[in-house]
C-alpha cells in the first residue's frame, strides 16, 4: 500500500479489514511512541506538513463551489479564470507539503524500524539460555525479520495515511455542513445503512484473516528448518518426503487464502452496490434541494465533492486500522522480547576478581536441575577443586552430567544448590562479562561463523592484530593450512564453516581460545573420530592452548586423560570416582570398565 493511495471507490473493497476497530488491539502501538518522541523535530515537521496538506486539499473544493455559481452559471469567464489561478496556487502549497509530509513521515518510520531492530537483537544476545532452550531460534528470527518487516512496511505509509485522513474526515465533515446542514443530515441518515451490513460482514473474513497468517507462518518455519538442514535431509533421502509435506501445507494456506479471497470478492461486490445506491441518493435529494432553491449548484457540487472526500477518507481510515491492527501484533510480539528479562544478570553489587588471575575453580555440593519442577537432579552434590595449572579432566558415560558442569561455570544456568567459585570468589558476585573472561572454552562441535578465517580467530579478541593472529593460528596449527587457501587469512569459511574439515575446525577454535588468552580452558573435547594425522594435530594445539593454564576438559581422548592431575568419574550427576588415570585403572571400578571401552583403539 502506498501512501498515496487515492480514495476511490475501487479502495472501498481495501475498507474490509479495517472496519472490524479494535481499539484494544491497537494498544501495543503505544510502544512504538517512545521511539517515535526520540526524534521530536521530525516528528513536529511531519505534523506540520500535514496539516497545511490537510487544509489546502479542503479549499480546494470550496473553490470549486465559486467556479460554478459566479463562473458557469453567470457565464463569467474571468472569474473562472480568476479562481482558477487560485486553485493553482492552493495546489501548489498543497503539492510541496505532500512531499515533505511523505518525505518526513517516511523518515521516521525507517528510523523507529532501524531502532527497533537494533534493540531486539541486543536485547535477545543479553538473554539466558534457558530463554533459547525453550524458544526456538527460527522463530525468533522470524520475529526480528516478519515482524519488523510488518511494521517497515506500515509505519511510515500507513500512520501517514491515518493522519491525513483523519485530519480530511473532520475536515471535510466541518464543510459539509458550512456548506449546506440539510444535506449533512441527509448523509448521516443514510452512512449508517450502508455501513451496519458491511460490518456484520467483514466479522466473518477476520477469522479467515487469521487463519491464513498462521498458515504461513508454519510454511516458513518448516522451510527455515529443512533448508538448514539440507545434509541432514539428503543423507535421509527425504526430499522427496518433506518436499510433498511442505506442498501439502502451501496447499492448504492456499485453500485458506482463496476462501478468503471469495468473501472478501463479496464484501467488495456490496460496498459498490450500497455505495452507488447511496450516491443516486445523494443526487435526487441534492438536485431537489436545488431546485427548492434551498442550495446553489455550486453549493451542491463542493459538498458533492467533500463528501466523496470523507468517503474516501474513511474507506482509507479502515482500511488502514486493518494493516494496523497487524502493525500492533508485530509490535506487541517484539516488544514480548524486549520485556522478557534475563534470568541471569550482573549482582547489584559485583565483586571484582583477583588480578592477576589465581585461576582455581571450586564446585562446593553443587546441585541442579534443568527444570526446577521436575523430579531429581541432574547433578547432585558436586564437589571438586582444580588448582592453578592443573588438568582436571571429566569422564562418564552419556547424560552423567559433563557439559552440564561446564555451562554452570559460565554461569550458563544457575545453580539450585551449593557455590561455584572462581579464583575464591562465587560466580554470582561477579560481574557476567568479568567472570567469562576468565574462560577460553572449546565446544565439542565449534561454532564457526560466515566469515574469514581472521574473523573467526578474532571473534574473542576483536581488537587483536594480524600478528596476534598469525601467532594464535601458528600455534593452533592452523597456519600451514591457511597458506593453501587461496585469500590465506581473509579466506571466506562458509556458512558454520562448510569448507574445512572437521580438524581444521577444531584448530581453528582452538586459535580462537589461544587468542582469547584467558587464564581457565574449558575443553569439550571432540568425540567424532579424526583420522591418526588430523588427531595429532589436534592434539598438539591442544598442548599449545593447555602450557599453563588451568584446564577443565571433558575427556575422550586417552592422551588427554593419562596426562591430567585428576579424573573425576561422573554417573547420574554424582562424582563416582577420582584419582589419576594408575590409580583409578588399578581399581579396577567403573573408570576402568569406560577406559576399556572408550580407549580399546588407543590402546
Ligand atoms: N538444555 C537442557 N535442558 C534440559 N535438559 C538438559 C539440557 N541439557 C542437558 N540436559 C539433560 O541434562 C542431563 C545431563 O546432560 P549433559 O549434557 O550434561 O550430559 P553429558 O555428560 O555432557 O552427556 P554427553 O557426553 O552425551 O554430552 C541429561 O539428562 C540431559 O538430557
Amino acid at each position: 500500500m502506498t501512501d498515496e493511495a487515492v480514495p476511490a471507490q475501487g479502495a472501498s473493497e481495501k475498507a474490509v479489514a479495517g472496519l472490524k476497530l479494535q481499539p484494544k488491539k491497537l494498544q501495543p502501538l503505544r510502544r512504538l511512541l517512545p521511539f517515535m518522541l526520540a526524534y521530536p523535530v521530525r516528528l513536529s515537521l511531519t505534523v506540520l506538513f500535514l496539516l497545511v496538506s490537510a487544509v489546502t486539499s479542503l479549499a480546494i473544493p470550496a473553490m470549486l463551489g465559486g467556479v460554478i455559481d459566479q463562473g458557469f452559471i453567470e457565464q463569467n469567464l474571468e472569474m473562472v479564470g480568476r479562481y482558477g489561478g487560485i486553485i493553482i496556487a492552493i495546489a501548489a502549497v498543497m503539492a510541496v507539503a505532500s512531499g515533505a509530509r511523505f518525505y518526513f513521515i517516511s523518515v521516521i518510520g525507517e528510523r523507529v524500524i532501524a531502532d527497533l531492530r537494533q534493540a531486539v537483537f541486543s536485547h535477545l544476545l543479553r538473554l539466558d539460555a534457558r530463554y533459547f532452550d525453550t524458544n526456538r531460534v527460527g522463530e525468533l528470527t522470524s520475529r526480528l525479520n516478519g515482524d519488523v518487516a510488518i511494521i517497515r512496511g506500515a509505519v511510515g505509509s500507513s500512520f501517514s495515511l491515518f493522519l491525513r485522513s483523519m485530519v480530511t474526515i473532520i475536515g471535510a465533515l466541518i464543510m459539509m455542513v458550512l456548506t449546506s446542514p440539510v444535506l449533512t443530515f441527509a448523509v448521516a441518515i443514510a452512512v449508517p445503512a450502508i455501513l451496519l451490513p458491511v460490518v456484520a460482514y467483514s466479522r466473518r473474513l477476520r477469522g479467515m484473516s487469521r487463519k491464513t497468517q498462521d498458515a504461513l507462518a508454519d510454511l516458513s518455519a518448516m522451510a527455515t528448518e529443512m533448508l538448514g538442514a539440507t545434509r541432514t535431509v539428503k543423507s535421509f533421502t527425504q526430499e522427496t518426503v518433506q518436499a510433498n509435506l511442505y506442498q501439502d501445507r502451501s496447499e492448504a494456506s492456499y485453500r485458506a487464502e482463496v476462501r478468503r479471497l471469495g468473501a472478501r470478492s463479496i464484501l467488495v461486490s456490496l460496498v459498490i452496490f450500497l455505495g452507488t445506491c447511496a450516491l443516486v441518493g445523494l443526487v435526487w435529494w441534492g438536485a431537489r434541494a436545488v431546485f427548492d432553491g434551498s442550495v446553489t449548484a455550486g453549493q451542491l457540487a463542493q459538498f458533492m465533492v467533500y463528501a466523496l472526500m470523507a468517503s474516501g477518507a474513511l474507506t482509507n481510515v479502515s482500511e488502514v486500522l486493518g494493516t494496523l491492527q497487524s502493525v500492533a501484533g508485530s509490535t506487541e510480539r517484539l516488544t514480548e522480547i524486549l520485556d522478557t528479562n534475563a534470568a541471569i544478570e550482573d549482582p547489584a553489587r559485583p565483586v571484582a576478581l583477583p588480578v592477576p588471575p589465581l585461576g582455581t575453580v571450586e564446585f562446593d555440593k553443587v546441585s541442579f536441575n534443568y527444570d526446577p519442577a521436575a523430579p531429581g537432579l541432574v547433578l547432585d552434590r558436586v564437589s571438586f577443586a582444580v588448582a592453578k595449572g592443573e588438568t582436571v579432566a571429566l569422564v562418564g558415560p552419556s547424560g552423567s552430567g559433563k557439559s552440564t558442569t561446564l555451562s554452570l561455570l559460565q554461569r550458563f544456568y544457575d545453580i539450585t544448590g551449593g557455590a561455584i567459585r572462581v579464583d575464591g570468589v562465587d560466580i554470582r558476585d561477579v560481574r557476567l562479562t568479568d567472570l567469562r573472561k576468565r574462560f577460553a572454552y572449546v565446544e565439542q562441535e565449534p561454532t564457526i561463523f560466515a566469515g574469514s578465517i581472521a574473523d573467526n580467530i578474532r571473534f574473542g579478541k576483536p581488537d587483536a592484530s594480524n600478528d596476534e593472529v598469525e601467532a594464535a593460528a601458528r600455534a593452533a596449527l592452523v597456519h600451514d593450512f591457511v597458506l593453501d587457501l587461496p585469500k590465506g587469512y581473509d579466506t571466506i569459511v562458509g556458512e558454520r564453516g562448510v569448507m574445512l574439515s572437521g580438524g581444521q575446525k577444531q584448530r581453528l577454535a582452538i586459535a580462537r581460545a589461544i587468542l582469547k588468552n584467558a587464564p581457565i580452558l574449558l575443553l569439550d573435547e571432540a568425540t567424532s573420530a579424526l583420522d591418526a594425522q588430523s588427531e595429532r594435530l589436534v592434539q598438539q594445539a591442544l598442548e599449545h592452548l593447555m602450557a599453563g593454564r588451568t584446564t577443565l576438559v571433558i575427556a575422550h581422548r586417552l592422551a588427554t586423560i593419562r596426562d591430567a592431575n585428576n579424573i573425576l568419574v561422573l554417573e547420574g550427576g554424582q562424582i563416582i570416582d577420582q584419582g589419576t588415570h594408575a590409580e583409578l585403572v588399578s581399581k579396577g571400578g567403573r573408570y576402568a570398565e569406560l577406559a576399556k571401552l572408550q580407549f580399546r583403539g588407543d590402546e
